[in-house]
């Protein structure tokens, strides 16, 4: 129990974010074009060293030239442990459009990461007089990073969204695969001879949705690996929305329709979500808190279930 009220996140839609490097600028405006609702263009690990500056000439001009119509719009800044990023933070401040966004912080390890970058663009806003105040989005992709997941989602009011980076969390924690999200052969339990597979993202996942909840941060599924399985993709966005995350990236567009899929609340969900919603107003007017809805019982706490799948409806319906 606690007497504080859970903050609600920023209320946009973050289905999908679809990320594409900064060094291949032909595909900015299929990425403008797509039906993702966030787009992030990389500076960081799908840019080879020596592409840097050239990839961050490419996305300052793209943010201000380009229609990127109503999605967020986020640029992943290198890690702080890299020579690149407070250049990549300065120059973004100083020369991009105020169309950007927010910055995608990879690879944060404790809320003092946080701390530091927003000294910086605080400093830079102030300096240039920028309209607009920049956002952040973070990835827990390290052992630290999970470790210190609270704090990181307390850090910064500027924080917007928390993503799980399953490639490097993998590198991190030491784990031994090279995929990236999804099933995992070697992980199963055994019985009477026969397999069943266990998901090794998921407790990592809900310390990152608790955090987020707790804080008023979205919680976001980030990259699967294998572009090629559709089905593995929906599984695992599946489980993601079933244990409270928003959305999930795409690292390829045909990933797009399937997160949006996933994460828009089907119909079937919306229409049971407010008869659950009508049971319990006939209820209050009985007096009563509890109620029988298709054999089951609900109450109030049903009620803030419910709440949670029509309020998701309604904010993507409104775009
Ligand atoms: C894993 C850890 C992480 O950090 S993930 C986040 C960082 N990684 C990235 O940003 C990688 C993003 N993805 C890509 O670079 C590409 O999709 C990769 C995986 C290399 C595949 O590219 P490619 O061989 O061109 O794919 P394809 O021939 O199947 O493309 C079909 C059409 O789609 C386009 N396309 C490709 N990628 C994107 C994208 N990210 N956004 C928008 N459009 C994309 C291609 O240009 C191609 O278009 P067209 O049919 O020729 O018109
Ligand atoms: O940055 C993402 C990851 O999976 O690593
Ligand atoms: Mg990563």
């Amino acid at each position: 129990m606690s007497f504080r009220i859970q903050p609600t996140p920023v209320s946009r839609p973050n289905r999908c974010q679809l990320f594409g490097p900064g060094s291949r600028p032909a595909i900015f405006e299929k990425m403008a074009a797509s039906a993702a609702d966030v787009i992030n263009l990389d500076l960081e690990d799908s840019v080879a060293p020596d592409d840097k500056a050239a990839a961050r000439a490419n996305v300052i001009q793209a943010i201000g030239d380009l229609d990127w119509g109503t999605k967020t719009l986020s640029v992943r800044i290198n890690g702080l442990d890299t020579p690149y990023w407070y250049r990549d933070v300065v120059e973004l401040l100083e020369k991009a459009s105020d169309r950007l966004d927010l910055i995608m912080i990879p690879k944060v390890g404790c809320g003092a990461d946080l701390y530091a970058v927003d000294a910086l663009v605080t400093a830079v806003e102030r300096a240039t007089g920028r309209g607009k105040r920049l956002g952040f989005e973070v990835i827990i992709e390290s052992a630290a990073g999970i470790a210190h997941v609270e704090e990181i989602a307390a850090a910064s009011p500027r924080l917007q969204a928390m993503s799980l980076g399953a490639a490097d969390f993998a590198a991190s924690m030491g784990m031994q695969t090279t995929g990236i999200g999804g099933t995992q052969e070697n992980y199963y339990m055994i019985r009477e001879g026969a397999k069943y597979w266990s998901d090794p993202w998921h407790w990592a996942q809900t310390a990152i949705v608790a955090a987020c909840r707790t804080h008023g941060v979205l919680p976001v599924d980030g990259p699967f690996g294998d572009f090629s399985d559709e089905e593995g993709f929906r599984a695992q966005a599946l489980r993601s929305a079933t244990l409270g995350m928003v959305g999930k990236w795409a690292i390829h567009p045909k990933q797009v329709a399937l997160a949006n899929e996933v994460f828009t609340p089907s119909e079937a969900a919306v229409s049971e979500a407010r008869e659950i919603l009508a049971a319990m107003e006939k209820a209050k007017a009985e007096g009563a808190g509890a109620t029988v809805y298709k054999g089951r019982l609900v109450d109030i706490a049903s009620i803030k279930q419910a709440e949670v799948i029509v309020r998701q409806a309604e904010m993507i319906a409104a775009g």
